[in-house]
């Protein structure tokens, strides 16, 4: 569905953010991204929509093509939700509001200027719903805790009727409980839809429970690369012992210091 070839991507000043990649996504795949701070799970997951535009090699979406090409990205992101840690929603605007959000790609930039049409009013609702937040949908998502902004975020990316998903760490700043919840309905609800989903986590256990493949990246390189059965524990632990990484030399200088 993806393909990824050579992709890398290097920051003003020079820092790297990953190092070339040649991957393929499939069709309807929940993929979960792991990896150190600093190994690029971000930086590769904002590629994959060009969020961070790649410094070398492409990015080719069936059916679509290259997102060099604009008219393919716009589509591409059109087709793209997107699910982020610290929820990004609108803070003086309702539940409501924010989900609407997820529809304006459908309209040009002076027809959303006005009242959304009812038809997308009820897609809106309909997906506020779905995260079991009907109730909420008139208040004020600065009112609402952590998970429910979280499910709102997530109603806005179903909103868009996305074939794909794109998640940087979305269960960050949740507790247990709301973990769970967010990442079971997520992976039902892409298994419902056909929705193909991507997202970076921290922690091995969630993605051994809810990933069908896991893709584990260390200084900007895929180090591992499969389904969580075939994957040892030692693997993935590896993941999180780098001692070559930048950031861990950083940590360990301010701990020695
Ligand atoms: N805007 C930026 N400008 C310069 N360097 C950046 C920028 N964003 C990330 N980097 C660097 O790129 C590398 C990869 O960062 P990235 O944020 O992709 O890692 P990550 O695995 O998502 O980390 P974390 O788990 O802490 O969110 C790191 O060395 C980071 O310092």
């Amino acid at each position: 569905m993806i393909q990824l070839d050579r992709l890398s991507m290097t920051y003003k000043g020079g820092v790297i953010g990953i190092k070339p990649i040649s991957l393929s996504f499939i069709k309807g795949q929940f993929t979960v991204i792991l990896g150190a701070s600093g190994s690029g799970k971000s930086t590769l997951l904002r590629c994959l929509n060009y969020l961070n535009r790649p410094t070398t090699g492409t990015v080719i979406v069936e059916g679509l093509g290259n997102l060099h090409n604009r008219k393919v990205l716009y589509e591409h992101r059109k087709r793209t939700g997107m699910i982020f840690q610290q929820h990004q929603l609108i803070s003086r605007q309702t539940a409501l509001g924010n989900v609407l959000v997820g529809r304006l790609a459908y309209h040009s930039t002076l027809r959303s200027f006005f009242p959304l049409p009812k038809a997308d009013q009820y897609i809106a609702l309909e997906c506020l719903d779905r995260v079991g937040l009907l109730h909420k949908a008139l208040t004020r998502v600065d009112t609402l805790s952590g998970g429910q902004q979280q499910r709102v975020g997530i109603a806005r990316a179903l909103a868009q009727k996305p074939q794909l998903i794109l998640a940087d760490e979305p269960v960050a700043s949740l507790d247990p409980t709301s973990t769970h919840k967010v990442l079971s309905f997520l992976r039902q609800t892409c298994q419902e839809d056909g929705i193909s989903a991507i997202l970076s986590l921290h922690q091995i256990d969630l993605a051994r429970i809810y990933a069908d493949r896991i893709i584990g990246l260390s200084q900007g390189k895929v180090v591992l690369d499969g389904k969580p059965a075939d994957i040892s524990a030692y693997e993935l632990k590896q993941l999180y012992s780098d001692k070559d990484s930048p950031d861990d030399e950083g940590f360990q200088e301010s701990i020695n210091s």
